[in-house]
């Protein structure tokens, strides 16, 4: 795994220095050399002869932290008493927190938002539970729900572990779509117990939004949510990612000027993602779809243990081309890897047709990193935050579950999805689309009103609005 990546590209080194022995000058110049680049110096401590600071430090990807490390403590006079990762340092104690949203001043207050008189508004939801949409926090708020089963491409790590990415998808629906959300970790992995507890909890929220749960576990317990319950069950690592892919591939065909009917598809990891991506693009109307997980192409006649891929095996593949992702590349257009990093190789994608689409959507390390291919690719993408082309499903599920519970849907349906995808597309216009920009910013403000805006009026057309929104009324 990459650490330098996943550890963050900036340190703080917190040093005591004997002035008597040595300067600042000399401290400065030698993490310099190292290869660091200090942007910040925080004096916390002064004696006569000893000062104790805070520096930090940024590094390219190619630079050991380590080696700045020793570099520093080889100095005559300079003690490390600390390192802190900016990363940790923003996860301690968590991300998110509970805000009021009107103080409790006096007596009077107390007596409206507790006993006795909250009593009246248990009474008033009692006698017509749709209030509950009205005076509780059902309203705006998505339970994030994970089993820490597949969490992002770390695998099976468990619940304590999930918790941060869990975290993250909370601050991302409050900050970019104004929804309140709770990151929801369950000590189990067996589908009866998450779908019973789902059920349970279910009261609170507006929409649940299941993450990072494995397949192909995750696909009975979305389909038996959306069954059972009134409110949007959305599994986000299968829709979220499949509509931002195909929004994404939408583009990214405008700029090798090729036909979805015409392009052969390689999807590698046939998970959650890799299943819901294949499915909306064959609704979009690809014809050529190969499948390739750990034991080689998925196809017909093959008898699988696991009954999505059996589906899949069925519906996809149409040459029954077999082989390991080395073989089936061959002359594809457009690769989608949803599936572990590292699996690509500069030679596979060499192998691709003219012009090819390589999405390496694995993360946090992607199945080949842009850099190896950059100059033989006519686009090429990824999951994370820090290369163009960010295809994250976190320009959906902000949006979509804006629009869901501003209507009050009662589920998520293909329309609705089909919506969230035009609405990022056409974020980018013909002007500013590039081989460098298929996709628009996480921060462009005006893609989370555009999906929301699209999703309530597929959900209305559809009938699954319990709401019509003051501006449609
Ligand atoms: N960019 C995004 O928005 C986005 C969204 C969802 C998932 N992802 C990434 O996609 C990956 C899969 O996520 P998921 O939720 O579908 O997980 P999952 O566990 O449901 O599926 C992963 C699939 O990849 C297969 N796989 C693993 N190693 C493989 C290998 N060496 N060769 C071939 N197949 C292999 C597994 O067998 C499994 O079928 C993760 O890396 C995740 O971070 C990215
Ligand atoms: O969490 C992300 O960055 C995207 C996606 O949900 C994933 O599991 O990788
Ligand atoms: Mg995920």
């Amino acid at each position: 795994m990459d650490n330098n990546r996943l550890g963050g590209k900036s340190v703080i080194l917190r040093l005591e220095m004997n002035t008597n022995e040595v300067h600042f000058g000399q401290v400065a110049s030698s993490i310099f050399e190292a290869g660091g680049d200090i942007v910040a110096i925080d004096v916390i401590q002064t004696s006569q002869n000893v000062t104790v600071r805070d520096i930090t430090i940024t590094v390219t990807d190619t630079v050991d932290i380590g080696i700045i490390t020793e570099m520093v403590k080889s100095l005559n006079g300079v003690r490390l008493v600390n390192i802190s990762d900016r990363t940790f340092l923003l996860h301690l104690g968590g991300k998110i927190e509970t805000k009021l949203k009107a103080p409790i001043q006096n007596r009077d207050d107390l007596s409206r938002v507790y006993t006795p008189d909250v009593a009246r508004v248990c009474m008033a939801i009692h006698e017509e539970p749709r209030k509950a949409f009205t005076l509780t926090i059902k309203r705006n708020t998505v339970a994030v729900v994970s089993d820490g089963s597949a969490v992002l491409g770390l695998g099976n790590i468990g619940p304590y572990a999930a918790m941060p990415v869990m975290e993250g998808k909370s601050m991302l629906f409050k900050q970019l779509a104004d929804v309140d959300s709770f990151p929801i970790c369950l000590n189990t992995q067996d589908t009866e117990q998450i779908i019973a507890t789902i059920k349970a909890i279910a009261p609170g929220f507006g929409g649940i939004n299941l993450e990072d749960i494995s397949s192909p576990r995750c696909f009975e317990i979305e389909q038996r949510l959306r069954e059972e319950l009134d409110i949007p069950v959305f599994h986000d690592d299968q829709h979220g990612t499949a509509v931002v892919l195909y929004a994404a591939l939408i583009n990214a065909l405008k700029i090798v000027n090729k036909s979805i009917h015409e392009i052969k598809v390689v999807v590698c990891g046939i998970g959650a993602a890799g299943v819901a991506c294949s499915k909306i693009l064959l609704s979009a109307g690809v014809q050529n779809i190969i499948g390739v997980d750990r034991q080689g192409a998925l196809v017909s006649g093959t008898t699988y243990d696991n009954g999505m891929w059996q589906w899949y095996a069925e519906h996809t593949n149409p040459n029954r081309v077999h082989g390991s992702l080395r073989e089936v590349i061959q002359g594809a257009d457009v690769f989608i890897g949803l599936s572990a990093g590292g699996l690509l190789r500069r030679e596979d994608v060499m192998a691709m047709a003219d012009n090819p689409i390589v999405f390496a959507m694995a993360n946090p390390t992607p199945e080949i990193r842009p850099e190896e291919v950059e100059d033989i690719v006519g686009v090429i993408a990824t999951g994370r935050s820090d290369y163009p082309n960010q295809i994250n499903n976190v320009l959906c599920f902000p949006g979509i579950f804006r629009g869901a519970l501003d209507c009050r849907a009662t589920t998520i349906n293909e329309e609705m999805k089909l919506a969230a995808a035009e609405a990022i597309a056409s974020a980018i216009s013909d002007d500013e689309r590039s081989r460098h920009y298929i996709i628009p910013s996480v921060f462009n403000q005006a893609v989370v009103k555009a999906i929301r805006d699209l999703v309530i009026k597929a959900a209305m057309k559809t009938g699954v609005a319990r709401r019509i929104p003051r501006e449609y009324r």
